[in-house]
């Protein structure tokens, strides 16, 4: 079985390695013995943990899972050089990755929430020479998506990275609505999550403006309820928010 090292244990680690478990051996340098102890008890697999103090990452498969504003920090402490360097952090560009780790390959990633549950959505771009490979691991927690430049991978951050919590906003925001017009709030959550579920499909297979076409009727409820949504500036909202997103992943 080939290994792949983690550097850090957070979340993001915790869902790539869930998705990765039984395929792979799974290895993980962080900071604090009792938060890897954590992360295997968790994984419910045994792993190899240790401090990130000197670890050796040589000819390594490494998924670095920390924050962007802890490159440099964690990279002094790695000797070394990697294999390939997979990256999971928003914004960090390939060319800051290579500076501060040393690695034959880099590969960026921006997975989403939803690898907890095996569903992310899952951008990629960097060497092209591990394009399948990278699909291949990602691929652990949900669909992937290779994208031809940093740019794209940058804006994909600021739509499928970000975008769970532009859901959670909107999905709280209407079960609110519902509630305020006297809905009792467990009946609105569970309407809701359905309303949720039923379009997670629909929306793979449909374009939003048919099925948007397929639900008003005229002079109907929908009609109102989507007049109250523009007048709202929902829509301009939403490209603003992925103009901000895109803006700060750029400044990362
Ligand atoms: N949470 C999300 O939905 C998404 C997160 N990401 C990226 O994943 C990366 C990790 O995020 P999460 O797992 O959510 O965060 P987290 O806070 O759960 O994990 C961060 C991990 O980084 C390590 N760390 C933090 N500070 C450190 C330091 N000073 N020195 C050494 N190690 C340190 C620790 O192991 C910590 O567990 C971030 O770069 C983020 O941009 C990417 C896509 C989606
Ligand atoms: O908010 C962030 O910076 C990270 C990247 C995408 C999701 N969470």
């Amino acid at each position: 079985m080939k290994t792949i090292t983690f550097i850090g244990n957070g979340n993001m680690a915790l869902s790539i390695a869930k998705g990765l478990r039984h395929n792979y051996k799974i290895e993980v340098a962080g900071r604090d013995i009792e938060k890897l102890n954590k992360f295997e008890s968790e994984l419910s697999v045994t792993i190899e943990k240790a401090l990130m103090d000197d670890f050796n990452i040589e000819g390594k498969t490494v998924m670095f899972c920390v924050k962007p504003a802890n490159v440099e920090e964690v990279a002094v402490k790695l000797k070394g050089k990697a294999r390939v360097v997979y990256s999971v952090l928003a914004g960090t560009k390939v060319q800051k990755l290579k500076q501060h780790l040393n690695s034959d390959a880099v590969v960026r990633s921006m997975p989403n929430l939803a690898a907890s549950v095996g569903r992310s959505m899952t951008t990629l771009t960097g060497d092209e020479a591990f394009k399948e490979e990278a699909e291949e691991l990602l691929g652990a927690i949900g669909t992937t998506l290779w994208l031809g430049s940093e740019k794209e991978l940058d804006i994909a951050t600021a739509l499928a990275g970000s975008g769970p919590a532009y859901l959670c906003l909107i999905s709280e925001a209407l079960a609110d609505g519902a509630v305020k017009q006297g809905m009792k709030r467990a009946d609105a959550m569970a309407a809701m999550r359905g309303l949720f579920g039923g379009f997670g499909e629909l929306i793979q297979e449909i374009h939003p403006a048919i099925l948007k076409d397929g639900v008003m009727s005229p002079g109907g409820t929908t009609a109102a309820g989507y007049g109250a949504l523009e007048n709202g500036n929902v829509r301009a909202s939403c490209i603003d928010a992925i103009e901000k997103a895109y803006k700060k992943a750029t400044e990362l």
